[in-house]
């Protein structure tokens, strides 16, 4: 066997690639410099980014098989390669950035404007006026509008110091603690650059925000399935999640899609149940009499078909609308249609006991970057 040196060995190593980006160890900056040779036997190390990278074996064992195979088989190289990392202890991410909040529900839905924003509030103020600590996070980037149904658009946001770090504290009104990705986000901007924007700022939201102590964080998400959803999973434990549709067949198909996104193995959030927004019109001058302008029951339906709870159906009425207008949701008030979201709020404090119960408490969804 021909006398071995360095250059040799690192030609013989540039013959393995790196899965994934086709480069070679080599000019990668993988190989450390501190290749031995001692005789016939020959050892080094190889460089990774992180311990978590999943190719530091079979590269270990390439690397071998390269020495062997493109100088010698007399080449004594087994068991010989160390490997190092350059971060070998990355700064974990908090396992739970919302340390004191007991149960994270997500309110979404397949089409927008179905009545997400305005089920999400009022379901937060039903829940407070229950006596509960309850958050509500506005992640709408499409349509941010839980600031104007609380009133608070105009709010000036306060950071504090808490050991160093400037921490956004929620407006707090009607009891629920609020805020918005709107309040960082430019309304006015175009939405691809919002889209651009909003995974980092609501990741600022979630854990630079002094939420404290909760017993219910409720986040409007944006309608549909897109890659804040995404963000929001990876983020955050969701406890669960509430489907809101009307009863109209394009609505439905589209809250179809959202249900199977949270059934998905890789997402994996438990739906809590369906609300059907806008079950039926009643005039204010007939309390009594119901019409269906979008269908009867559609949500009803696919709440059987997928085996959900139906959490409440919610009528088409203008005080809901005008609430929602007004900045005070009508669930503060003692009116039938106040009750209606008081009934939710019960319907899902007992869902996600519930959910509590049977199934052990959701993992975030961890992605290889
Ligand atoms: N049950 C209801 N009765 C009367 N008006 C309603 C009802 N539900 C929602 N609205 C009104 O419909 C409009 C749309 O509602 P909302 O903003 O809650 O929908 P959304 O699904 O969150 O929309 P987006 O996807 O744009 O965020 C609002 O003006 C709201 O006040």
């Amino acid at each position: 066997m021909e006398t071995l040196y360095p250059r040799l060995i690192l030609d013989a190593l540039s013959n393995v690639r790196y899965p994934g980006n086709g480069k070679n160890i080599v000019e990668l900056g993988m190989v450390e410099d501190d290749i031995r040779i001692d005789g016939n036997t020959v050892s080094f190390s190889l460089i990774f980014d992180k311990p978590t990278d999943p190719f530091v074996k079979s590269l270990v064992k390439a690397a071998e098989t390269a020495l062997t195979t493109y100088i010698s088989p007399e080449v004594d190289v087994k068991d010989r390669i160390g490997v190092k990392f350059r971060n070998p202890n990355p700064a974990p991410r908090p396992d739970n950035p919302l340390k004191g909040v007991k149960n994270i529900i997500g309110v979404s839905s397949g089409k927008g404007g179905v009545g997400k924003s305005t089920v999400a509030s009022n379901l937060a103020v039903a829940l407070a006026r229950m006596g509960y600590k309850v958050g509500l996070l506005d992640a709408d980037i499409f349509g941010p509008s839980v600031p104007k149904m609380f009133g608070v658009e105009d709010e000036p946001i306060y950071a504090e110091n808490v050991d160093g770090r400037e921490m956004i504290v929620p407006v707090e009104r009607y009891g629920v603690k609020v805020l918005s990705i709107g309040f960082l986000v430019d309304r006015n901007s175009p939405v691809l650059w919002r889209g651009a924007m909003a995974s980092r700022a609501l990741n600022q939201l979630i854990t630079d925000a002094l939420w404290g102590e909760l017993d219910y964080f409720l986040i409007d998400m944006p309608p549909g399935t897109s890659d804040i959803h995404l963000t929001l999973v990876q983020t955050l434990a969701i406890t669960g999640a509430v489907i809101v549709s009307t009863p109209q067949e394009v609505a439905l198909a589209d809250a179809r899609k959202g249900l199977a996104m949270f059934r998905d193995d890789k997402v994996n959030v438990p739906v809590l149940g369906i609300v059907e927004n806008m079950a039926w019109f009643t005039p204010a001058a007939h309390p009594d009499e119901r019409y269906y302008i979008f269908g009867r029951d559609g949500a009803v339906k696919l709440a059987e078909e997928f085996g959900v709870r139906v959490l409440a159906q919610i009528p088409l009425v203008g005080s809901i609308c005008e609430g929602g207008d007004s900045g005070a949701p009508i669930a503060l008030r003692d009116s039938i249609t106040g009750e209606a979201f008081m009934n939710l709020a019960g319907n899902l404090v007992e869902a996600v006991d519930e959910r509590n119960r049977a199934l052990p408490p959701s993992a975030k969804v961890e992605t290889h970057s």
